[in-house]
């Protein structure tokens, strides 16, 4: 069978890869920072890769972008001012547009090609940058980052590639303190964590920087999504010192929110039941990840 393959291997997950069988190549150029891939798989839907690297299918991105969006706003009482770091497809702006109380969503993506391409092959994700409440910001989230007011954000959500290349800067030290100060007391960050399977260290380390900055409180939640790397991909929870926040008991649950549910789309992963599972770990987990 003459099924053309296309291989996902990458030093962050040696010795293995996902191989994706491909119908036909869509889009191939290469941006000012990443080279920009978009085909249609055989079983996966169209599918968007950045420098070799799986970002999201048709099949499953709803799994991660309704997790990453709803996990945080679900935790705090009338979310109003978003803030998204990456996220340039679009997806995480269609789930945030659900929640009714949100008045302000800034999204701060570095690659004008990224948005691009998921307008041109991404509608139903790319649908999220036509909320009015969406402010664009094509720069580096370094640079933004630091004009933000102190406190604006009752929510940040960071939903970047891998810490190699573009994000390399967005596991660090100095721009999680960034975040913490443009979020309010009792703000929440929600972080792309990646695989509790393939990169325990990698999540160490982000987690104990969060616990220095963050003086609320910090967890690891989780969602399984088959295109990612051993399946799964992790969320790093935190807020800031002021009202505690409980993420594991959602305070706004989105089965609460009038218009969440019926919206055009419906929700196909997440809800509060998905979300309280979310943070409960294999042994393993809390054992390497030393803080959790
Ligand atoms: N909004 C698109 C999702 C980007 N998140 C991915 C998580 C897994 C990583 N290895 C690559 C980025």
């Amino acid at each position: 069978k003459d099924d053309k393959r296309m291989y996902f291997n990458n030093p962050m997950w040696p010795g293995e890869a996902h191989s994706l069988e491909v119908k036909e190549i869509l889009f191939k150029e290469r941006s000012k920072f990443q080279e920009v891939l978009v085909f249609e798989s055989a079983t996966y839907g169209k599918v968007l890769v950045l420098d070799g690297i799986l970002q999201l299918t048709e099949r499953d991105e709803f799994a991660y972008q309704e997790m990453i969006a709803h996990l945080p706003l679900c935790s705090i009482k009338s979310p109003k001012n978003v803030l998204v770091v990456g996220g340039g497809d679009g997806g995480v702006l269609r789930e945030l547009a659900r929640h009714s109380s949100v008045e302000l969503i800034d999204i701060c993506e570095i690659d004008q090609m990224v948005i691009d391409v998921s307008k041109m092959f991404f509608p139903d994700l790319a649908v999220g940058f036509e909320d009015p409440r969406v402010h664009l910001h094509i720069e580096d989230a370094l640079e933004f980052i630091k004009r933000v007011p102190k406190g604006k954000y009752d929510a940040i959500i960071v939903d970047s590639s891998d810490p190699v290349g573009p994000a390399q800067d967005l596991v660090e030290k100095p721009f999680f303190e960034m975040i913490a100060n443009a979020l309010r007391p009792g703000g929440v960050l929600c972080n792309m964590a990646e695989s509790m399977w393939l990169h325990t260290h990698l999540i160490n380390d982000m987690i104990s920087a969060c616990r220095e900055v963050f003086k609320g409180s910090v967890h690891y939640a989780w969602a399984n999504v088959p295109t990612y790397p051993s399946g799964v991909i992790g969320f790093i929870l935190c807020s800031t010192e002021g009202p505690p926040v409980d993420f594991r008991n959602p305070v706004n649950p989105i089965e609460d929110l009038e218009g969440a549910l019926e919206h055009e789309r419906e929700l196909r992963f997440y809800n509060s039941q998905i979300h309280r599972a979310a943070f409960a770990l294999p042994s393993f987990v809390r054992k390497q990840v030393s803080c959790l």
